[in-house]
């Protein structure tokens, strides 16, 4: 999958088109800018007269301060731009929030959100690359922070704070373990007959929960997160769960139940305890609570199944592994905490994030009936020639369902962008950037300027068939570089299966309004998902 992302191949006729966005200080390009149609005026000489960043030295960069940005107050910072009703951005749509302040202050922003907490804003995907270049060997991102506490306070269970909130060599010692077994072709494609297996399960569910009159699903997201929960569990921890069950559709094992649970009430305190006053540090807030209960309910069934496995093999006489969870526990060199941490983390980063990947791509092509029609004509011919299973071969011919999965990402990726800590002070756009800031890089809303896609609202999945060289660092659903998504190949195996079998089975309806994301630890869906299936034989 890593062929998105081979680095910056510039030719010179990109370089002229892609625009350096500068000058937005001047009245009229500002009106043009909040036209939203309009296309900004830039070119290579207006580059040229900001300054390559690249080029300039550190010396003869402009200071830090400089940057622009919206004005910080004494003690609050911004915050008093986001108040509910009066203030004019808002943290659950940061892509808007986004977009106002690219039109107020160009394509490089500095936020102090609050006294001497400094944002950098990242637009531009020539800025967003350099910021990678810089990243050094251990990329830092801040996220999780109460997970982290969470796992340090009980040496009994973890070795660390596990990947998702560690930095550092640390944070490196686990990772490349576990990415030399979860990127590894063969053991993630070991798994694919039983994820078919899931998929092909969830079509048959849809067959019966859907109103025979209608086609219509009620809390088809719930569905959608039983059906990652049991993909994620299948294709990780070997065990077929029981929340796509054909026999009893509306009921769910205790355990799912709570997984389902537990999941949620994890991922609901992250933002809230990444961000604002860490009260939870000294007290055992009912939000640190929450995700105390969800980790220990996570821990518990990571726990069960990982030592199941460990017993199983212990007993085997040859110790040739085949699925992810014997790869772990037979090659990776980690031992058991450590393991069990990764699975965790697994259960924390599979679900909401491909129901919501899932969620997206059904309606753009509920919604874009004649692309819909396309990926069902691919789907039901290759499926014809696997027996309906969803195989290696299938994966690797099916050309336009990763186009349409792509395209969706574009339009509805699973965040705002990335974060990471400078971890050098760097320069980025003529400007001098201090080690420690923390940049958040604003992909979603560079991912629909026309500067950088025609039509860019549209949903056109052929777009990533043209030669036209759209720059690689615009759309990064899963991140880039080495602490991008480490189960990005799981994923998009579990999402490629799911859609291709519902494609091929169903034709997708909407019945809804326009769709918009609502930013919490992940973009999710603002409002039901309102989508009717009707069968196709
Ligand atoms: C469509 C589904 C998914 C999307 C869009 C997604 C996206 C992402 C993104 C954007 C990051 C941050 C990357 C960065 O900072 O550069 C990330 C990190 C991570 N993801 Fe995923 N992810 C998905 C599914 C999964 C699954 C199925 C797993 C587990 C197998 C997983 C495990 C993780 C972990 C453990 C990290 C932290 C890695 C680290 O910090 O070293 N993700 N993911």
């Amino acid at each position: 999958m890593l062929k998105f992302y081979q680095g910056p191949v510039w030719c010179a006729r990109q370089r002229e088109m892609l625009p350096l966005i500068v000058r937005c200080k001047s009245a009229k390009a500002l009106t043009s800018m909040r036209s939203g149609t309009a296309t900004l005026h830039f070119s290579s000489r207006a580059g040229d007269a900001l300054g390559n960043p690249k080029d300039l030295g550190k010396a003869a960069a402009k200071p830090f301060r400089d940057i622009p940005g919206p004005k910080s107050l004494p003690l609050v910072g911004t915050l008093y731009l986001y108040l509910p009703f009066i203030g004019k951005y808002s943290f659950g749509r940061l892509h808007h929030t986004g977009l106002k302040k690219l039109r107020e202050f160009g394509p490089i922003v500095r936020e102090e959100l609050i006294s001497n907490v400094n944002l950098l804003l990242l637009f531009d995907p020539r800025d967003i690359e350099t910021m990678y270049a810089t990243e050094g060997r251990y990329p830092m991102r801040r996220s999780h922070v109460a997970l982290e506490k969470y796992r340090l306070d009980r040496p009994e269970m973890y070795n660390s704070g596990g990947l998702l909130p560690t930095n550092g060599p640390e944070w490196w010692k686990l990772r490349s373990p576990a990415q030399k077994v979860l990127s590894r072709p063969q053991s993630v494609l070991s798994r694919l007959p039983v994820v078919s297996e899931v998929a092909q399960d969830f079509v048959d569910l849809v067959a019966i929960l859907r109103d025979p009159v209608t086609g219509f699903i009620p809390n088809f997201l719930d569905l959608e997160k039983r059906l990652f929960l049991e993909l994620t569990m299948a294709a990780t921890l070997d065990v077929r769960l029981g929340c796509i069950d054909k026999v009893n559709p509306h009921n769910i094992s205790e355990e799912a139940m709570s997984l389902i649970k537990a999941s949620d009430d994890s991922n609901s305190t992250i933002f809230s305890t990444d961000n604002g006053l860490h009260l939870w540090k000294v007290f055992n807030t009912p939000t640190y609570k929450k995700l105390t209960n969800g980790q220990d309910t996570i821990y518990r069934i990571a726990y069960k199944y990982v030592d199941a496995k460990d017993n199983e093999l212990k007993s085997r006489p040859e110790d040739n592994p085949t699925t992810v969870l014997e790869y772990f526990l037979l090659r990776s060199g980690l031992d058991k905490k450590d393991i069990i941490s990764v699975f965790c983390d697994t259960l924390l980063a599979g679900i909401d994030t491909g129901s919501v990947t899932l969620s997206f791509a059904l309606y753009n092509l509920a919604t874009n009936p004649e692309k819909q029609e396309l990926l069902a004509q691919e789907a039901r011919d290759l499926l014809s020639q696997s027996d309906g299973k969803v195989t290696k071969v299938v994966l690797a011919q099916a050309r336009y369902l990763k186009a349409v999965v792509k395209e969706s990402s574009r339009l509805y990726p699973i965040s705002i962008g990335v974060g990471r800590i400078a971890a050098e002070e760097t320069v980025i756009r003529g400007y001098n950037i201090p080690k420690g800031t923390v940049i958040v890089t604003q992909n979603q809303v560079s991912c629909r300027l026309p500067e950088y896609f025609e039509n860019p609202n549209e949903f056109l999945p052929e777009r990533w068939f043209t030669k036209d060289a759209i720059n690689p660092f615009l759309v990064l659903p899963f991140g880039h570089g080495p602490r991008a998504c480490i189960g990005r190949r799981m994923a998009e195996q579990n999402v490629y299966a799911a859609l291709i079998m519902i494609a091929a089975n169903y034709k997708i309806g909407w019945k809804g309004g326009k769709l918009d994301c609502y930013s919490t630890h992940t973009n999710e869906p603002d409002s039901p998902l309102d989508f009717t299936f009707t069968p196709r034989d």
